[in-house]
């Protein structure tokens, strides 16, 4: 789409918003017919892509607006249940674009394929067999998977390590060999596997060993995504707080994330709001991201903060966010998926590398949306305003009492389910 700046979106109603996004997309009729039909995955597909399947669980399907990566617009598809997550990407978005952006980069697509040997006769010797014949193991697993090496990618580098070299236990001592692969524009854990357990009777020969595990690495931290943003103060003003105050507070709140786990996994999780969503609606393997984030934030041994804020020479708010991104625009669900394949249209990414960089530029937005309310008025008084209408809902609030209970809700500031059934009560008497 040519702007993902569309100021009011969020006060228009579910039609006129699905009007305007078809005069800015040119979709099919098919695609017209899944996304705004009441059963957008069918239960035949459905049927196909799981086990015992009995139907269908929707999420709520937003767009993340105002968001613009290297100078690119992006209209960001994002399925989530929590309230306020999309209302607070596209807020600091805003923002952001109004600062020049994100910027962000990405390192080659190269994820990584443990082969685990066991009961070798003599471990080192078996470490070197291997080691001598690389390039052959390299050539082996390519031969195994030739479309993508056609592609561009395939295995390019092999790894040994001994593990628990000094174990007594039979258990314990094992070989690893780590086979780096480019999947290209797939998340590749599929390709991974297929070439890992081609590889697997060669190894038995070299090692004289058993091979258990041939299986990808969902550490993916050669696959990694970059982004960043410099936020002048003043576009951090808001009622009542000065930029400088706003700034301030987001430092001061990295900084106990950054040096307390309590903290950290609250901060990521708030990190993993914004992440997720578009995961999700791209057709991606969410728990290979989250798995991966968490892993990449315990590097250094200690479970910390995923992003990185600071202050430049120019008093200027920098954000940073760096995270394995193993996500693809082609294989597992996402050309299954029907809306799937219409949030890769709409998101409009011509690569895996792209797509993880629009992932992690839109983390970074939601952390700093978080830190933001929570340095300054708290975060109840915007998530829990736009949660009231949930909070309704649960109560029994139905049609256009919903509105009516939510705005009563907030104007007595009391957005709790008790008090709701006391006015749907109220209301119905
Ligand atoms: C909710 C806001 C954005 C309100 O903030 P506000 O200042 O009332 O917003 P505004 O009325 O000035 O509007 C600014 C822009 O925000 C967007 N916006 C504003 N309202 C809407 C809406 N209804 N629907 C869609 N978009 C909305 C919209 O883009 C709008 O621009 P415009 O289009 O008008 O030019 C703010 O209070 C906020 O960002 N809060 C943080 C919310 C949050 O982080 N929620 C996550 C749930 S809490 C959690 O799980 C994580 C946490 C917090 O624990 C993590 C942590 O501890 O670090
Ligand atoms: N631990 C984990 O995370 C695990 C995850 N999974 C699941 O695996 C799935 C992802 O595996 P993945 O291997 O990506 O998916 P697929 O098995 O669907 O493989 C991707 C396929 O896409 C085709 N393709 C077309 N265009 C391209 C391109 N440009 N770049 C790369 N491939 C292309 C290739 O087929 P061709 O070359 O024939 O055209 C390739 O085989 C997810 O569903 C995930 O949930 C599975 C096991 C473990």
């Amino acid at each position: 789409m040519e702007t993902s700046r569309i100021p009011g979106f969020y006060k228009m109603g579910v039609d006129e918003r699905r009007e305007l996004l078809t005069k800015m997309e040119s979709f099919t009729e098919e695609e017209k017919e899944y996304l705004f039909s009441k059963e957008p995955l069918g239960t035949d597909t459905a049927d196909k892509m799981i086990e015992n399947v009995i139907g269908t669980f929707p999420l709520p399907l937003g767009l993340g607006l105002n968001f613009q990566v290297n100078g690119k617009d992006y209209v960001v598809p994002m399925a989530i249940e929590e309230p306020s997550v999309v209302a607070s990407a596209s807020y600091i978005a805003k923002i952001v674009r109004n600062a020049g952006g994100f910027t962000t980069e990405a390192t080659d697509r190269v994820m990584i394929g443990q082969i685990q040997v066991v009961g070798c006769p003599d471990f080192e010797a078996a470490k070197e067999a291997v080691l001598k014949e690389k390039d052959s193991l390299i050539e082996d697993a390519n031969a195994s998977y030739p479309s993508l090496v056609a592609r561009g990618g395939g295995a390019e580098d092999l790894e040994v390590r001994i593990l628990n070299e000094e174990s007594d236990s039979i258990y314990g001592k094992m070989l690893i060999l780590h086979i780096y692969i480019n999947t290209c524009d797939a998340m590749g854990a599929n390709i991974i596997n297929t070439i890992a357990e081609s590889l697997a009777p060669t190894v038995e020969k070299l090692t004289k060993g058993k091979v258990y595990l041939r299986i990808l690495s969902n550490y993916a931290d050669r696959c990694l995504a970059r982004a960043s943003c410099v936020i002048p103060p003043h576009l951090l003003e808001s009622k009542g707080y000065t930029g400088e105050e706003v700034r301030d507070g987001v430092i001061h709140a990295y900084e106990f994330a950054a040096s307390d786990p309590y903290r950290a996994v609250t901060h990521n999780k708030g990190i993993m709001n914004g992440i997720d969503p578009i995961v999700i609606a791209t057709g991606n393997d969410w728990r290979a991201v989250e798995a991966a984030a968490h892993a990449h934030a315990a590097r250094d041994g200690k479970y910390g903060s995923m992003t990185k804020w600071s202050k430049d020479e120019e008093g200027n708010l920098v954000g940073e966010l760096e995270l394995p991104m193993s996500v693809g625009t082609v294989g597992g669900s996402i050309r299954v998926h029907p809306i799937a394949k219409i949030a890769h249209k709409i998101l409009d990414v011509e690569s895996a590398q792209e797509l993880a960089q629009v992932i992690v530029a839109v983390g970074l937005a939601q952390n700093l949306g978080a830190l933001k309310a929570l340095a300054t008025d708290g975060i109840q008084k915007g998530h829990m305003a736009l949660h009231s209408r949930s909070v309704a809902i649960a109560a029994g609030a139905t049609g256009e009492m919903i509105d009516i209970i939510a705005e009563r809700l907030i104007d007595e500031k009391e957005i709790r389910v008790g008090k709701a059934k006391e006015l749907v009560e109220e209301y119905t008497k």
